[in-house]
């Protein structure tokens, strides 16, 4: 079987939404790792956050990836502030295909307001504050194995290109 896709790169880059598609495509099974966390804890996120806070979610996250990171074949879409965490960038490196979405910051911009919602870790900073985050994240992403820019693409265009880089199928 082979190595299981693990999708990383910032909010709202589209890796749920691509991953669900490759899944369909390439007749994967398909693990949202945050939709897993909100559905073993009946919460949302956002919820999460404010009710424990982060780093209690940052710890499930931890668990849940170290266990499906090891499941063969699989497309895992991981929360973007995943890799911030070194243990889970060790396992996925080593047990995972790790492709990194990424994005430049003025396609990203305009995705901000629909995204703010659900993301409590965009929740209450200013527009620069998230885009120093932006900056600063660009090196927790610096480990993945291939990298696909998505800014000219619609999502099934990604997952496209994707198959075909990947060569996949
Ligand atoms: N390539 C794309 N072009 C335009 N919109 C996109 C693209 N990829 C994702 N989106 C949109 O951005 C939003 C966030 O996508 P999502 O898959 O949840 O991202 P992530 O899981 O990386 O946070 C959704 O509304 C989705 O439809
Ligand atoms: O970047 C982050 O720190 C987070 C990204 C989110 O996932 P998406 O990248 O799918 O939005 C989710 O895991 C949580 O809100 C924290
Ligand atoms: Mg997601």
């Amino acid at each position: 079987m082979e190595k299981s896709i693990a999708l990383i790169g910032f909010m709202g880059v589209g890796k749920t939404t691509v991953g669900s598609f490759l899944s369909e495509k390439l007749n994967r099974k398909f693990i949202d790792v945050d939709k897993e966390i909100e559905r073993h804890h009946n919460m949302k996120i956002r919820d999460m956050f404010a009710t424990y806070g982060e780093s209690m979610f940052r710890e499930e996250e931890k668990k849940f990836i170290t266990y499906y990171a090891k499941q063969p074949g699989v497309i895992l879409s991981l929360g973007g502030g995943a890799f911030l965490q070194q243990e889970i960038k060790n396992i996925c490196m080593e047990e995972c295909l790790v492709l990194f979405l990424d994005i430049s910051w003025e396609t990203w911009r305009e995705r901000l307001d629909e995204l703010m919602e659900d993301r409590p870790v965009l929740r209450n900073k200013t527009e620069e504050e998230i885009k120093d985050l932006f900056e600063e994240r660009k090196s927790v992403y610096a480990a993945h194995h291939e990298r696909i820019l998505t800014d000219d693409y619609t999502e099934e265009e990604v997952t496209e290109t994707i198959i075909h880089q990947l060569n996949l199928k």
